[in-house]
């Protein structure tokens, strides 16, 4: 993989900024404001309907928010013409067409960019799908599919990526393959937001920590202060979360 990217290159931030959306009675992101940096892992955390996958549909411009902002490299994600060259996202594993092979998904996806057919082997190659890539997806374990939607992510090199659960159904062979992963995105410079439940997973492997609870930001901290004084980063993510957890099983 190249290295054109640099820690503290400000184009590579992903900048939420007083962001706010509402569905109906439900608040899924209120007033929310992070930075996510070049060069290291950001893990964005919060319990079942916190508002991460809202708050990263709202970053891709698939939705509008109510108020505020979320912009890449200090501009809105959809106003670049090859948006997939600037910010690589993973949101859910399985939007593939059953018929089509892996290769030929990821080929489709590279030509509506202007990417070449060997970006899409060597994708391929670094998420482990080359044996398999002439596979119909529709034969795929979650596994498989979480790892075309990486490489899907990865296809135009881009400098931020955004994964949402990535570790979702992964073997053990694929959690060291992730983990060594994101570590290698980080270590080349980019931007690296990535959600996950897995706390144990987070403690090894991120180096920043976003905690969100009913849209609102409750930390923004690293995994070593939020674990400060707990048997676990899980029982401080709890303990952090209890009310905002609480609060969505009464209401539901
Ligand atoms: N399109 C929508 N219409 C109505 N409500 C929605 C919509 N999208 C999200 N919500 C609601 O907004 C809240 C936040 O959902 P979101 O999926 O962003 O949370 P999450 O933190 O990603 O949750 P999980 O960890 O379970 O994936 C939830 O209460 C959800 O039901």
């Amino acid at each position: 993989m190249r290295s054109r990217h640099r820690p503290g290159d400000d184009q590579l931030v992903i900048e939420v900024r007083g962001l706010s959306k509402r569905y109906g009675p439900t608040t899924a992101a209120d007033s929310l404001t992070f930075t996510a940096k070049p060069g290291v892992i950001t893990g964005f955390l919060g319990p079942n309907g916190a508002g991460k996958s809202t708050t990263m549909r709202l970053v891709l411009g698939l939705d509008r928010p109510d108020a505020g902002h979320a912009l890449v490299g200090g501009r809105p994600y959809w106003s670049y013409r090859r948006p997939m060259r600037e910010l690589g996202a993973l949101l859910e594993a399985g939007s593939v067409h059953p018929g089509r092979t892996a290769f030929h998904h990821l080929l489709w996806l590279a030509h509506t960019h202007g990417i070449g057919p060997s970006r899409v082997l060597a994708v391929l190659d670094q998420v482990g799908l080359s044996d398999v890539a002439r596979r119909r997806v529709g034969a795929y374990s979650l596994g498989m599919r979480q790892r075309l939607g990486v490489a899907a992510a990865l296809l135009g090199d881009p400098g931020t990526v955004m994964l949402d659960e990535p570790m979702n159904g992964l073997d053990p062979e694929g959690m060291v393959w992730i983990r060594r992963l994101l570590r290698t995105l980080a270590d080349d410079g980019r931007t690296v937001l990535v959600s996950s439940h897995l706390m144990s997973e987070m403690e090894k492997i991120a180096d920043h920590l976003i905690v969100i609870g009913r849209g609102r930001l409750v930390a923004d901290t690293t995994p070593a202060q939020l674990r400060a004084g707990h048997d676990s980063l899980e029982d401080a993510f709890l303990e952090l979360t209890r009310a905002t957890a609480e609060y969505h099983g009464r209401a539901r």
